[in-house]
């Protein structure tokens, strides 16, 4: 298995990349977690006051390279919507398929997808080892350990031709603290992966993320960087 680190370079901000109206969409989205959330534990209490940081900047550093129009994307455990409706919000190109194992969040999250007008978001209210599609990409938050999500990821893959600039298809988790155990449960899985791991201090450019990684697990190696 091969494991590089990626460091972005200085200066890059997600919502730089977003239109206005998305921009307003995702402030739609942070309001209805604050109401929905407090009534249905979608994420923990004490991050509500900083939805904006804690849940939307973490989840939009996947905009660190583009996913294609056409591409078609699983989030696995999204409880909330988290990384999927940010997801929905900033590629309005692609399908995505928010699945959660647990009925009332799959529902506020349907409630969510409805009131933004996210029609390109398809919910599921299924175990993740018993969804019944296909996709190119698997997103994941605070979920599972990188080698089931891997084996989740690899059931329901989809080859896909990129623009060298995306990323390439696989999976993209979003995870912190020591990965070693990790990274070594996955080589056994699977030793053939690429993996990258970049560091989200960085790439947002914000202390609150040390010892947060994106991680891009693929059977290809990424590019060595954005063409912008
Ligand atoms: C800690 S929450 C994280 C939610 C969201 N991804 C986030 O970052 O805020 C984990 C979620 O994964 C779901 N989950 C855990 N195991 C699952 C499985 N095998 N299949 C589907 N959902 C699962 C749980 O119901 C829960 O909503």
């Amino acid at each position: 298995m091969r494991v590089s680190r990626e460091t972005p370079p200085a200066g890059w901000s997600p919502w730089a990349q977003l239109t206005p109206a998305q921009q307003k969409q995702l402030e739609r989205y942070a309001q209805l977690l604050q109401q929905l959330g407090r009534r249905h534990n979608l994420v923990s209490r004490e991050t509500l006051s900083d939805v904006h940081r804690r849940h939307l900047l973490h989840c939009l550093a996947l905009m660190w390279r583009p996913l294609p129009p056409g591409s078609v994307v699983v989030d696995w455990g999204t409880g909330g919507g988290l990384p999927a409706i940010p997801l929905a919000i900033a590629f309005p190109e692609i399908v995505v398929h928010a699945v959660d194992a647990v009925q009332k969040k799959v529902l506020a999250v349907r409630t969510m997808a409805r009131r933004l007008g996210l029609t390109h978001l398809q919910v599921h209210h299924t175990r993740a080892e018993c969804w019944k599609g296909a996709a190119h990409y698997s997103v994941s938050r605070a979920t599972a350990s990188l080698a089931t999500l891997w084996a989740w990821h690899r059931r329901v893959a989809r080859p896909l031709i990129t623009p060298s600039d995306a990323w390439k298809p696989g999976l993209l988790v979003l995870k912190g603290g020591d990965l070693s155990e990790e990274l070594a449960a996955l080589e056994q899985l699977d030793p053939t992966v690429h993996v990258t791991l970049l560091p989200l201090d960085r790439l947002l450019d914000d202390p609150f993320f040390t010892a947060k990684y994106l991680v891009h697990i693929a059977t290809e190696p990424e590019p060595d960087g954005p063409v912008r």
